[in-house]
C-alpha cells in the first residue's frame, strides 16, 4: 500500500528543522512526532528513515536535488523517501518526479567523487584521509553511513545468554552471539524491547558491542572500589556493576544531573544496589578528593566528538566543527588529569572515546602519560588477552565498523605504578636509643 501523499510534506516540515543542526535529529523527530499523534506507526517509521537517509547521504543527495525542476527541499526529500521505502510505495509523485528518482537511484555512486562517496563534510574527509589513507577512509565511511544493528547485553546478575536467545526466540525474535563481547547479543530486525518481559525485568540492555568491550576491559573485579567518571545515563557502568557481581562499590559521577537521572530507573531495572551515582561540578570537585589514592579502577568515559557514532547519529557529522575537536581535547585531557588522583598504586584508569579521530585519542593518551610520569600504558593486546577477549589490537583499543562491525571507538589503559612508602622521621626516643648503644 502506498503511503499518503501528506507523508512526504511532513518529512520536508520537520527535515527542513533538522538541517537547521541546532539540535540533535533524533531530539527534533521526537519533537514533531509528539506535535503530530495522527501519524501511524508505519508513517513515523518512513519519515525517520527518510530524514536519516538524506543526513547520510546528503553530500550525494543536495548535490542530485539542487538539479531539476522543482524546490530543492521537495527533491531532497523524494530522494531520502525512495531510498526509505521504494519509489513504488510513495503516493502523490508526478510523473516527472517518477522520472527524475528512476534516473538518480541508477547512478552508480561507486564512479562519483571520493569525498562526495563519503558524504562527510570536507574538512573530516581530510582529516580522516590523512590519518588513515583514502582508500580506508572510504570503507570507514561506507560502514559508517550504513544503519547500525541493534546489540544487546545479557545482564549476568538475571540470566545466560543462551537463556536470553531462546527466550527471544520464542517472541519472535532472531538473534546470534556477538562475536568478541562475552554477554552480546545481535538482533538483526528492530523490535520494541520495551514491552519485552526480558526487558522489564533487567535481563537485558541495548549496548553497542563496542560498548559492552570497554567495558569489560576495566576488568572490576568482586569487591573493589571503581568509578565510572563520565558515567551519563550508566551504560557503562550497568556493566561494570553486573561484571563485579554487585559487590564493592561503583561510583558513577558525572556533571549532568538529567544523565544521572536517566541511570536510576535502569539500576532499579539491572537489581544492582553497589552503583552509587554522584553529581560533581567539574572533574576537580571536592568529592573526588575525598576518594584521592583510593580506587582500584577508573573509567573515564570522555564527552567527545562521537564521531564514532555515525551509524545511529548520522547528524553529527555535520553539526561538528575542526575547532570543537581542539576544544574537546584540552577538555578530555583536563578530566583525565582530575581522574587519575583517585587511583591508588597498581590502579588501572582506561581512557575512552567512541571517536576515531588521533586529536581525540592517541594525542590525549599521549599528552597524558608526558604528565604523568608515575602512569604507564598497559598494552591493549595485555588487557585483552587477560579478559580472554579474541582481538588484535596493539597498544590501543581501535574499534571500527568496517573491521569490527561496532560502533567507532578507542581506549587506553595505564597503570599506576606503586607508590612510594613515606618515609617517617626516626622516633625521638629511638634515636635515643641508638645513641646510647653506640
Ligand atoms: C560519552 S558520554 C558518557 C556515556 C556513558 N559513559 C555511557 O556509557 O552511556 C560523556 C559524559 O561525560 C559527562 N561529562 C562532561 N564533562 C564532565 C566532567 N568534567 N566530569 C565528569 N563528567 C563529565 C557528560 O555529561 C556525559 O554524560
Amino acid at each position: 500500500m502506498r503511503l499518503p501523499p501528506a507523508i512526504l510534506a511532513n518529512a520536508e516540515e520537520v527535515l527542513r528543522e533538522i538541517l537547521r543542526f541546532s539540535a540533535p535529529a533524533d531530539t527534533t523527530l521526537s519533537r514533531y512526532f509528539k506535535d503530530h499523534p495522527r501519524l501511524g506507526g508505519r508513517e513515523r517509521g518512513a519519515i525517520a528513515e527518510c530524514v536519516y537517509n538524506i543526513l547520510r547521504n546528503k553530500t550525494f543527495f543536495t548535490d542530485f536535488s539542487e538539479a531539476g525542476g522543482g524546490a530543492t527541499m521537495r527533491r531532497l526529500t523524494l530522494l531520502g523517501m525512495a531510498d526509505a521505502v521504494g519509489i513504488d510505495s510513495m503516493g502523490g509523485l508526478t510523473e516527472e518526479e517518477v522520472e527524475w528518482l528512476q534516473r538518480i537511484t541508477q547512478i552508480d555512486r561507486k564512479l562519483m567523487h571520493k569525498s562526495m562517496r563519503s558524504n562527510m563534510p570536507k574538512w573530516l574527509f581530510d582529516m580522516l584521509v590523512e590519518q588513515m589513507g583514502e582508500d580506508e577512509t572510504l570503507l570507514l565511511a561506507d560502514s559508517m553511513n550504513s544503519p547500525a544493528p541493534l546489540d544487546l547485553r545479557v545482564n549476568s546478575m538475571k540470566a545466560t545468554r543462551d537463556e536470553v536467545m531462546a527466550t527471544l526466540a520464542e517472541a519472535p525474535i532472531r538473534s546470534t552471539p556477538t562475536p568478541y563481547a562475552p554477554l552480546g547479543l545481535r538482533v538483526l530486525q528492530k523490535p520494541a524491547l520495551q514491552n519485552l518481559p526480558l526487558f522489564k525485568s533487567g535481563a537485558i540492555e541495548v549496548q553497542d558491542e563496542g560498548s559492552q568491550i570497554l567495558s569489560q576491559i576495566v576488568g572490576a573485579k568482586r569487591g573493589e572500589m571503581v568509578v565510572d567518571f563520565c558515567a551519563g545515563a550508566g551504560g557503562k557502568t550497568l556493566a561494570l556493576g553486573a561484571l563485579m557481581r554487585n559487590t564493592g562499590r561503583l561510583y558513577a559521577f558525572d556533571v549532568s544531573e538529567k544523565r544521572l537521572a536517566k541511570l536510576k530507573p535502569r539500576m532499579a531495572r539491572s537489581g544492582l544496589s553497589n552503583v552509587h551515582p554522584v553529581q560533581i561540578a567539574h572533574e576537580r570537585d571536592a568529592k573526588i578528593k575525598r576518594l584521592a589514592g583510593k580506587i582500584d579502577r577508573v573509567l573515564v568515559d570522555a564527552p567527545c566528538s562521537g564521531l564514532g557514532t555515525l551509524r545511529r547519529n548520522p547528524d553529527v557529522k555535520w553539526r561538528q566543527q575542526p575547532q570543537a575537536i581542539v576544544e574537546m581535547q584540552a577538555k578530555q585531557i583536563g578530566i583525565l588529569d582530575g581522574a587519575a588522583r583517585l587511583l591508588k598504586g597498581g590502579g588501572r584508569l582506561v581512557y575512552a572515546t567512541c571517536s576515531f579521530l588521533k586529536q581525540e585519542n592517541e594525542e590525549v593518551a599521549e599528552q597524558f602519560l608526558a604528565n604523568h610520569p608515575d602512569f604507564e600504558l598497559v598494552p591493549m593486546s595485555k588487557v585483552l588477552a587477560e579478559q580472554k577477549i579474541e582481538l588484535e589490537m596493539g597498544d590501543y583499543l581501535k574499534l571500527l565498523p568496517h573491521k569490527h562491525q561496532t560502533d567507532g571507538f578507542f581506549a587506553a589503559v595505564f597503570e599506576r605504578k606503586p607508590m612510594a612508602k613515606k618515609v617517617l622521621p626516626p622516633k625521638a626516643d629511638a634515636a635515643d636509643d641508638e645513641a646510647e648503644d653506640e
